[in-house]
């Protein structure tokens, strides 16, 4: 389901305040997923995936800026990811079980971080990405 004006509004400063630290929490949600879910690994085997390296902030950051992005043209979403979504559908041949993992861990990870989030938004928000990160 759509987000609704008012959970847009209460996501925009959060997602704000996650850009100006992108690294790190895109970082933090890396380190998450794969000790929460190890077999995830065997995508990033060309990257360094020790907690802290400088590829796992490197990615972490394209991740939450393509997050950030998405909300931003939230009333093109579909066409925003587009690219993205070849990418992870047709070339990574990734579930979108496999993409709501990464979701899971990063919204734990912004809740440590922002405690006051409207979290059934952001929980909602992200849903909406998985889902549009690939195609059925
Ligand atoms: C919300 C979920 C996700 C978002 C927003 C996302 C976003 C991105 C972005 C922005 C890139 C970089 C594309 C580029 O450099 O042009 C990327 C690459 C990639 N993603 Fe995702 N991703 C997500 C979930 C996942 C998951 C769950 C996996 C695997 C378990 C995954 C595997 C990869 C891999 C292997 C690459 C290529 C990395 C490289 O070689 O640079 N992604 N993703």
């Amino acid at each position: 389901m759509a987000l609704s004006d008012a959970e847009k509004a209460a996501l925009e400063p959060l997602f704000g305040k996650i850009k100006a630290d992108a690294e790190k929490i895109g970082c933090e949600a890396m380190e998450s997923l794969f000790q929460h879910h190890p077999d995830t690994k065997s995508h990033f085997t060309h990257m360094d995936v020790t907690p802290g390296s400088q590829d796992l902030k490197t990615h972490g950051g394209k991740i939450i800026h393509a997050i950030n992005d998405a909300l931003s043209h939230y009333g093109n979403l579909q066409e925003n990811l587009a690219k993205l979504r070849e990418l992870h559908t047709n070339k990574l041949k990734l579930s979108v079980d496999t993409i709501k993992l990464l979701c899971g861990c990063l919204l734990e990870v912004i809740v440590k971080h922002f405690p006051d989030v409207d979290k059934s938004a952001c929980d909602k928000f992200l849903n909406e990405v998985a889902v549009a990160l690939i195609s059925s």
